[in-house]
């Protein structure tokens, strides 16, 4: 059975960011991760990790905009600057936190152009930061309109192309159902490339256990591929996270 890390980002909401690290380990999750861990000082966050004894195991490189804002600048070639100047400041955090994998985000884009700029872009993070682990992540078009990365054929291609060992796949089940419909089949295409899984219910987006994917069956299928790595819940509770986390307690149950 995999190892299990809460996304504060999405979970927990309902109290103080720095208050949610001793919940999520009290719940029985051993990693945390948070998308966009900019408002809040750094230190600050480390504190209440290693007080809770969890690792923050995945950032998001900047913007650190959740609201709606632009989802990330890889991509977009007029941007090649920016993105750069982020992917500095994530890895100065990224550092005080003591977080291995960077999830760098393409952005709205299309075309040739975008393409190229992806992947020469990921190619300098790579060599600039050969000691962390980077991740990119499919996500679908309904939920994010015009993003440049929403298939595995073409991640799988980026990934191969830039061939660096740093660099890898985030597979998030609810994306990965929505684009391909078949989540198993698809695990099984990118296994060997996945170094970060996130979960949720599909349709709906809520706890793992709502919707139609069955994540005993996918748990036990990372099993049998010996997969190492950590699988995060990333979802909307339907009401508080702790009402919801029936999942996980079975999940874990299996486990001892
Ligand atoms: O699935 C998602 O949306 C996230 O993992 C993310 O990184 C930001 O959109
Ligand atoms: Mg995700």
């Amino acid at each position: 059975m995999p190892r299990f890390a809460a996304n504060l980002t999405m979970l927990f909401t309902e109290i103080p960011i720095l208050d949610r690290f001793a919940v999520a380990a009290e719940a029985g999750f051993e990693g945390v991760e948070i998308l966009f861990p900019y408002d809040v000082a750094a230190p600050d966050l480390s504190r209440a990790a290693i007080a809770a004894g969890l690792d923050i195991v995945l950032i998001n490189a900047p913007p650190p905009n959740w609201a709606g804002g632009p989802r990330g600048f890889a991509a977009v070639p007029e941007l090649q600057d920016r993105f750069r100047r982020d992917f500095e400041r994530s890895l100065r955090v990224a550092q005080v936190l003591r977080t291995r994998h960077i999830h760098l985000m393409a952005g709205r884009a299309q075309g040739e152009a975008a393409l190229e700029t992806f992947v020469e872009n990921l190619s300098w993070a790579t060599k600039r930061a050969p000691h962390a682990s980077l991740t990119i992540e499919p996500l679908n078009q309904v939920d994010m309109p015009g993003y440049f990365l929403s298939d595995y054929g073409l991640a799988i291609d980026i990934i191969d192309r830039i061939a660096a060992p740093n660099l890898g796949l985030q597979l998030d089940t609810y994306h990965a159902q929505h684009i391909t419909g078949d989540i198993m089949a698809c695990w099984r295409k990118v296994a060997p490339l996945v170094r970060h899984i996130q979960i949720a219910g599909h349709p709906g987006r809520q706890e793992p256990d709502t919707g139609t994917l069955d994540y005993p069956a996918f748990f036990a299928e990372l099993d049998d591929w010996g997969y190492r790595g950590w699988v995060a819940g990333e979802y909307n509770p339907r009401q508080t996270t702790l009402k919801g986390l029936d999942w996980l307690r079975r999940a874990l149950a299996v486990r001892s």
